[in-house]
């Protein structure tokens, strides 16, 4: 590793900014090396230091603008722009629109799957609402030189910063935010501390319904007995709109947010949300889409694209609470949905009963085990949806689904770059006919798109 010179010249530097990199900051290049620029726009000609030093590739911050671009907006008053979620905040929304049909362009381009110069990319669809949208807020909570904090983390970092707004998120999940927030203060109930790996409340979780306005919160704690914590609840239930309060129990050397154990402390089991004229019961821990408003786009865009035939076997593979297939089930034969996590499978069934499907059965496990399975068993897998986590597809499963072939065929991503590399296998059976981009997260480099594949005739 070149070893960090700490001249003047080093501190302010000046670059050139060419284009966006994939988590929205600006790249240029310092002595023919790449450097990442969070904050600067492609055009700019900004006054930079380098602040960390790879072998490969620098990091800059960004001191001052020289030569703005004429696509800069004026990001958000009173809000830290190191806060996660706001990394494109200070670009015009139609050029966040093309950055992100850009990204998936780029994306190909670099894992080059099978005739992909033919495939045909559309432009991102914009959502109505390009601030104040999401309708779950996941907030952590810390204690520290004697005040509480409660926000979201630095990208890369534990440092805390303190949210009293957060312009994409909706008013009153934060406002609920805010009153817990004040209710543990005051109550004086344990808040964890991950310097001293103590017990206590680690994360607020408030998701809102957009179709009934019923609010769920989930106290995720480390520990399970936490002093006080169903006085705490039971003020929280008294806040408007609010239905229920869940306790959620995780550790300290979980890597994920949540933990696996979920119980109710008071109020409805569920919140209902409706979409495209169906309704979804949601538990805590059941994931949903952020957007509701632009969810209706992206399962309409899936659910055009996959142009199903009534004699048809519909796989519903990561089906959270069972949407997707839900609102495809009257195109179809038969709808079987996978979902790894039981909770939303028994919210999937009870959603099956709720929209009174009668043809739509869901089971609990990984797509990877239950896919080859269903396969063995004889079952016509036909047609298939798969909408994966971000980390997308294993070679395991795709080597199934080169298999099997279903002659229908749409993948859901919500990252371009695992999306691209799963074509270059699929790709060997599958024409990619369409990729549409979604926004579905303004403000943020965050991606979403359907991708129609159609089986090669001679396969
Ligand atoms: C992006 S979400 C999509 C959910 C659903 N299709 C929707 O639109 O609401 C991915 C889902 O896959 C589930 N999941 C993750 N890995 C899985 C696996 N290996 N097998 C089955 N389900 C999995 C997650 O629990 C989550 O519900």
């Amino acid at each position: 590793m070149t070893k960090f010179t700490k001249n003047k010249q080093e501190k302010n530097i000046i670059i050139t900014i060419k284009r966006l990199g994939i988590n929205g900051e600006g790249i240029g290049y310092y002595k023919k090396k790449i450097i990442f620029i969070p904050g600067a726009l492609p055009n700019e000609v900004v006054v930079a230091k380098i602040v960390d030093r790879h072998p490969h590739y620098l990091e800059g911050e960004l001191v001052r603008i020289k030569e703005k671009s004429p696509d800069r907006v004026t990001f958000p008053k009173g809000v830290d722009p190191a806060v996660g979620g706001l990394e494109l905040a200070h670009l015009s929304y139609p050029k966040q629109l093309e950055f992100k049909q850009h990204l998936i362009l780029e994306s190909l381009r670099k894992y080059h799957p099978r005739d992909y110069i033919k495939y045909k990319v559309k432009k991102t669809i914009p959502t109505p609402n390009a601030w104040n949208y999401r309708n779950k807020a996941q907030y952590q909570i810390e204690f520290n030189k004697g005040k509480s904090k409660l926000g979201l983390y630095a990208p890369n970092s534990r440092r805390l910063i303190d949210l009293p707004d957060m312009p994409t998120q909706t008013k009153e999940t934060q406002k609920v935010e805010r009153e817990i927030k004040k209710l543990i203060d005051k109550l004086h109930i344990r808040i964890a501390d991950f310097r001293r790996h103590t017990d206590g409340i680690k994360t607020i979780a408030v998701r809102q319904s957009n179709a009934t306005g019923e609010i769920q919160v989930t106290l995720i704690t480390i520990g399970k007995k936490i002093k006080d914590l169903k006085l705490l609840a039971s003020h929280i239930m008294k806040l408007p709109n609010v239905v229920s309060v869940f306790q959620n129990e995780t550790q300290w050397q979980n890597p994920q947010v949540w933990g696996n154990k979920t119980i109710k402390l008071f109020g409805k089991s569920h919140i209902t949300e409706e979409i495209l004229g169906k309704k979804f019961k949601l538990s805590p821990r059941a994931f949903f889409q952020l957007n509701p408003e632009q969810t209706t786009t992206l399962y309409s865009e899936a659910l055009k694209y996959l142009d199903l035939t009534p004699d048809q076997t519909l796989i519903d593979a990561y089906a959270g609470v069972g949407t997707l297939g839900i609102l495809a089930s009257d195109q179809v034969r038969q709808v079987i949905g996978i979902e790894s996590i039981p909770e939303a499978v028994i919210d999937a069934q009870e959603n099956c009963r709720l929209n009174h499907v009668r043809n739509a059965e869901y089971i609990q496990g990984n797509v990877e085990k239950l896919l080859p399975e269903l396969k063995n068993q004889g079952v016509p897998i036909n047609a298939l949806i798969v909408d994966p986590p971000r980390t997308g597809l294993s070679k395991k499963l795709i080597k199934t689904l080169l298999e099997v072939k279903p002659e229908t065929f749409v993948y859901v991503s919500c990252n371009p770059a695992t999306l691209a590399k799963d074509l270059v296998l699929l790709s060997d059976a599958y024409d990619v006919r369409v990729i549409q981009p979604v926004d579905m997260m303004p403000q943020t480099p965050r991606w979403e798109g359907v991708t129609k594949l159609v089986l090669r005739k001679n396969k």
